[in-house]
């Protein structure tokens, strides 16, 4: 068993640790980074890169067959396992070229999962490691799901590495990644069957646009589960029998090729023997942390998918690390300041939002404007034939901005970056309807959006 000490031990070598380690080192600190698994954590590696890589293959899928008739006669052949090799161009180079930033930039590598002893001190494989200053970015992992049969469930982990495409899916859960893992599958020829706690899918979007997105998907094939949860897995031969039950307790049976688990995250908090130093954690399990993400412990820091605070996302760990760092290593004096979080959902047509959201309007008793519309027939969706495409802009009329943005339709999930600085900015719809913008381009429609 060796001993060492660093100023800055950073544990978790995703992109909120690696920041970190590399502005420490910047800052001439003795630095060292632990990491358990693979390096580049869950973004490059097993969530939003490799995900993105699957939905344009989708996508582009979904926009062939709503151009089928209308020039295309048929849809090409796909090749999942083409996809995957495609995909794993993309992941496989990740976790050597980040330890090699690491070392690049000085700080020290640690291949294993860190313990806390004490306050100060972790174990990390043989070596016990002391340090002034301790950075948790540890992120999250899917919750257990503890159901009969749980043994049965793959993850979306194992999703992104499946062999190939079952004809037949249930995905449990009807959140982000549900949606996402439903709609790649669908779109690339898989039968989907999504069953979801809520009344409409991505319950924590606009209900009215997750409502015209659900009745999109079932036009087009996909068969959901409303208001009910997965209650047991069986092993039915070389498939699996799904019992569902409905929020009045009628227990249906779904039989399927695999089962997909997308029921919530938690923290990865488990292995870090948070007790040993009386680190506090919130009801969700994540690291409790305030405005500058310092824990209870003056010394000891948690940012990323693994804090309690702001969304589990990366350009959000990311803006935390940009803060931690000011602060930490370069005499900055910053307080996070997240609003609004702009937020998407790779569904196909993509799911938007930014700012205040129909219940926050509804309850702020401000002058607030609505303007919902289904823009099916607008020209940016008809000429692709979008299944669906709505937007509902929330307007402040006293101050005359777009306070918030919820979208559904063909690059809504780029256009809301366009909404967000118009509500981060300020800036005035008048000024917004006096701008020149290119057409005919999606952005072109938010003139129109705004308009009174
Ligand atoms: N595009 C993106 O930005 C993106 C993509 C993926 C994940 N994420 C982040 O990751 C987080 C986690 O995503 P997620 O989709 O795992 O969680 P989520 O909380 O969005 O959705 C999980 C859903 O599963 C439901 N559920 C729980 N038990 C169930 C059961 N037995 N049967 C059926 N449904 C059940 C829950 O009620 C919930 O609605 C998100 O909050 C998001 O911030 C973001």
């Amino acid at each position: 068993m060796s001993n060492k000490h660093y100023e800055i031990l950073v544990v978790g070598a995703g992109s909120a640790g690696q920041s970190v380690a590399v502005a420490a080192a910047k800052a001439g600190k003795t630095v060292a980074i632990a990491e358990g698994r693979a390096y580049g954590g869950t973004c490059p590696l097993r969530g939003c890169d490799p995900k993105l890589v699957l939905h344009a293959a989708a996508e582009t899928m979904y926009r062939l067959h709503r151009l089928s008739g209308k020039g295309f006669t048929r849809a090409p052949g796909f090749a999942w396992e083409d996809l995957m090799n495609w995909k794993r161009s993309f992941t496989e180079p990740i976790p050597e070229k980040s330890r090699q930033r690491m070392r690049e930039s000085g700080v020290e590598v640690y291949q294993d999962y860190a313990s806390f002893v004490d306050e100060h001190t972790l174990k990390i494989g043989g070596t016990t490691v002391r340090a002034d200053t301790i950075i948790l970015a540890t992120g999250m992992r899917p919750a257990p799901l503890d159901i009969p049969g749980s043994e049965h469930l793959l993850t979306s982990d194992d999703f992104l590495d499946m062999p190939d495409l079952s004809a037949e899916m249930v995905i449990v859960g009807g959140g982000y990644i549900g949606t996402e893992i439903a709609h790649i599958s669908q779109a690339l020829g898989c039968q989907v069957t999504v069953v979801a706690t809520g009344p409409t899918p991505l319950e924590k979007f606009d209900d009215d646009l997750a409502d015209l997105l659900r009745q999109a998907d079932e036009d087009r094939g996909m068969r959901y589960h409303l208001n009910s949860r997965v209650v047991a897995v069986k092993q039915a031969e070389d498939r699996f029998a799904v019992e569902i039950e409905d929020a009045g307790g009628q227990r249906t049976t779904v039989r399927t090729d695999r089962v997909i688990h997308c029921a919530g995250r938690i923290a990865n908090t488990e292995r870090l023997n948070l007790e040993g130093a009386g680190i506090e954690t919130d009801e969700k399990g994540r690291i409790k942390v305030d405005r500058r993400l310092r824990t209870n412990l003056s010394h000891v820091y948690a940012l990323g998918d693994c804090a309690g605070t702001g969304l589990p996302l990366t350009p959000v760990a990311s803006h935390a690390s940009a803060v931690l760092n000011d602060n930490l290593f370069f005499e900055g004096d910053r307080d996070l300041d997240y609003y609004p979080i702009p937020t998407v959902a790779f569904a196909l047509p993509g799911m938007a939002a930014v700012g205040m959201t129909a219940e926050e309007v509804e309850g702020s008793g401000r002058n607030i404007s609505t303007h919902f519309r289904v823009n099916t027939d607008w020209f940016h969706p008809r000429h692709l034939n979008a299944s669906v495409s709505a937007f509902k802009v929330f307007v402040d009329d006293d101050k005359g901005v777009v306070v918030g943005a919820h979208l559904l339709g063909p690059d809504a999930t780029e256009l809301i970056n366009l909404l967000y600085v118009a509500i981060r900015q300020k800036i005035l719809i008048q000024d917004l309807q006096h701008m020149i913008f290119a057409y005919p381009t999606a952005a072109s429609m938010v003139q129109s959006m705004v308009k009174a």
